[in-house]
């Protein structure tokens, strides 16, 4: 709980308030059965009226007081609570956007996605639940176990064997909700792992008609979730009647007792009254004790998978005193790279891997599916660190440089276009966040996009829903090269980035390209020959080795596979 402590600390005067809020309350809830106490005893022997009537004044303004006390405890909890975890959530949002991928790789997409809605609002839940009840039950369990001694030893006998039973009772009831509280969290994330590529996947689904399979799939997570929650409910629900119930036998046994005690003259009914409703108090504040309790090994299971975000280091270390800037710009050098991801157990992807790029020149990539294209181009922005080798950019090793100045200096058009819900323009300048309107319009008529956004009906200002759906996909692929454009990088990746562009259009934008990078490297990844005919230089790639290297011309008079995979996309005439 030491995450809770962490936040509700930076909250001094706002908790100041519910304690000294806590305090009024309990002292009016303990004050008024003393004032009753009187009123009835004082009643009984006889005083007169306006005694009476000064009791009531005083009764009233106690009750007042408490009120103010209350609210002052609603208003400091409150805005506690949802400030302390709206930080919370900034917080974790900060940090997971240092994770590498392999930290999201490892604990999952939808896991995180958990973790920052659900287990933060189980933790609000939890301190609200701490703060309301936990600062005036333990005033009260103290204050009114003093009042129950003061009033009567003789009927505090009663009292005695009933806590230890309610303390086992409440220690139990926290060591079974625990585990249940882990299981429910992971199946929430099953939940919505399920959700997030049912939606997401959508499109596949109907096509394949897969609707009741995916239907199937969620129900039984979701029965999962149901069955595990209802287990865990049930044991929480459970607590409430069974300790009504002893506070009801309790009450019971001291108003016989208490009766004996009437009978001898050694009790008066005023004082049995106070007695009885400080015995109220006690149990009553022993009972909301006991929900905080229960609720704590759940919220101790969500401030755990809250604390393991916080405490995961990105593999990728960013450097903060790194490199800020270089003489040259665009020459990059590949020597002997190997990589294996952190879930292959080291068997390498892509092994010894070399070449260099300078500026204007264009390097392309092609191979088979698998042959580790992708993974080589997500080595150069560092989304992963070479396991073998290194790469050096404009003269420092990719490890020496600060980061955020590495992916600077890239512009990278990632295999899957993927766009913000926003403007277009507000997507362009993702690539950069202070880019000018004429910017914006010369990178898009670059990337050939111009056409279409002035087709629509609030050009630049046009609204793209989720992940840009509303786009067809060469539009995505042409906006998200903009993006890259608009940064004007030193480095191009196009990670098969051309693959849902026409060959016209293709071939527009590469002459496009090709003039407005004179000055930078383009590194491409692609599918068809006919997108790096022109590259100064072809690698083919064959599981994740070099198994080529040169010119269009010269790969088809030496290399098999460059020629097979040309001969299978090209006519005859091209090939000669
Ligand atoms: N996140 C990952 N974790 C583990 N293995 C991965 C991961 N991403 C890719 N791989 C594996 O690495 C190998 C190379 O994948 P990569 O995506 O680089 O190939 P590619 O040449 O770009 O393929 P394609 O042309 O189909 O896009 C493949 O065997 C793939 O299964």
């Amino acid at each position: 709980m030491s995450l809770i402590w962490k936040y509700v600390k930076r909250y001094k005067l706002v908790l100041l308030l519910n304690v000294i809020g806590s305090f009024g309350f309990v002292f009016v809830e303990l004050g008024l059965p003393t004032m009753l106490a009187n009123l009835i005893n004082g009643t009984i022997a006889g005083i007169g009226q306006s005694q009476i009537r000064n009791v009531i004044i005083w009764m009233l303004a106690f009750t007042f007081f408490g009120f103010f006390g209350r609210s002052l405890v609603a208003y400091a909890t409150s805005r506690l609570t949802t400030n302390m975890i709206a930080e919370m959530r900034n917080d974790l949002f900060s940090k997971i956007q240092t994770f590498s991928h392999e930290e999201f790789d490892r604990l999952g997409v939808s896991s995180l996605v958990t973790r920052v809605t659900n287990d933060a609002f189980i933790l609000m839940q939890f301190s609200q639940m701490v703060l309301r009840l936990g600062v005036s039950t333990i005033l009260m369990l103290f204050a009114s176990f003093y009042m129950i001694f003061q009033t009567s030893r003789s009927l505090s006998i009663v009292l005695i064997p009933a806590f230890p039973f309610l303390l086992i009772s409440v220690l139990i009831i926290g060591k079974l909700s625990r585990p249940l509280s882990e299981a429910q969290q992971k199946n929430l994330d099953n939940i919505n792992l399920t959700l997030r590529e049912s939606l997401t996947g959508l499109r596949v689904i109907r096509a394949f008609v897969r609707e009741k399979f995916q239907s199937a799939r969620f129900s039984v997570v979701n029965e999962a979730y149901s069955t595990v929650s209802r287990r865990l409910f049930y044991l929480m629900a459970w607590t409430q009647p069974l300790f009504s119930h002893v506070i009801n036998l309790i009450i019971i046994a001291i108003v016989w007792m208490g009766s004996d005690l009437l009978e001898t003259g050694d009790l008066q009914i005023g004082t049995m009254v106070a007695y009885i409703e400080y015995s109220f108090f006690a149990l009553y504040s022993f009972l909301n004790f006991a929900i905080v309790f229960m609720m704590y090994p759940r919220a101790a299971v969500s401030a755990g998978r809250i604390q393991e975000v916080f405490d995961t280091v990105s593999s990728i270390d960013s450097n903060e005193m790194g490199i800020q800037g270089t003489k040259t710009h665009g020459f990059i050098q590949f020597e002997n790279v190997s990589f294996s991801y952190p879930d292959n157990k080291g068997t390498p992807v892509i092994e010894n891997i070399n070449f260099s790029a300078g500026p204007g020149q264009t390097i392309a990539f092609i191979g088979s599916t698998g042959s580790g294209k992708s993974t080589i181009m997500q080595l150069i922005p560092r989304f992963y660190d070479v396991t073998g080798g290194r790469i050096i950019m404009d003269g420092y090793d990719l490890r020496d440089y600060n980061l955020k100045a590495l992916r600077q200096k890239i512009g990278y058009i990632p295999q899957k276009s993927l766009l913000f819900t926003g403007s277009i323009a507000d997507n362009l300048r993702y690539g950069k966040f202070n880019a000018t309107h004429g910017e914006m319009e010369e990178a898009s008529d670059i990337s050939q996009a111009t056409d279409f956004i002035l087709d629509k009906a609030e050009k630049f200002e046009e609204h793209l829903s989720e992940g840009g759906s509303n786009l067809s996909g060469g539009q995505k692929q042409r906006l998200s090269i903009a993006r890259a454009v608009v940064r004007r990088p030193d480095f191009y990746i196009f990670d098969d980035s051309f693959s849902a562009l026409d060959y016209k259009t293709d071939q527009q934008l590469r002459n496009r390209l090709k003039k407005e990078t004179l000055h930078a490297t383009v590194i491409i990844v692609a599918q068809r020959v006919s997108s790096i005919l022109h590259a100064d230089k072809i690698i083919v790639l064959n599981e994740g080795r070099v198994v080529g290297e040169g010119t269009h011309r010269e790969l088809l008079k030496t290399n098999k596979i460059y020629y097979d995979i040309a001969s299978s996309q090209l006519r005859e005439e091209e090939l000669a």
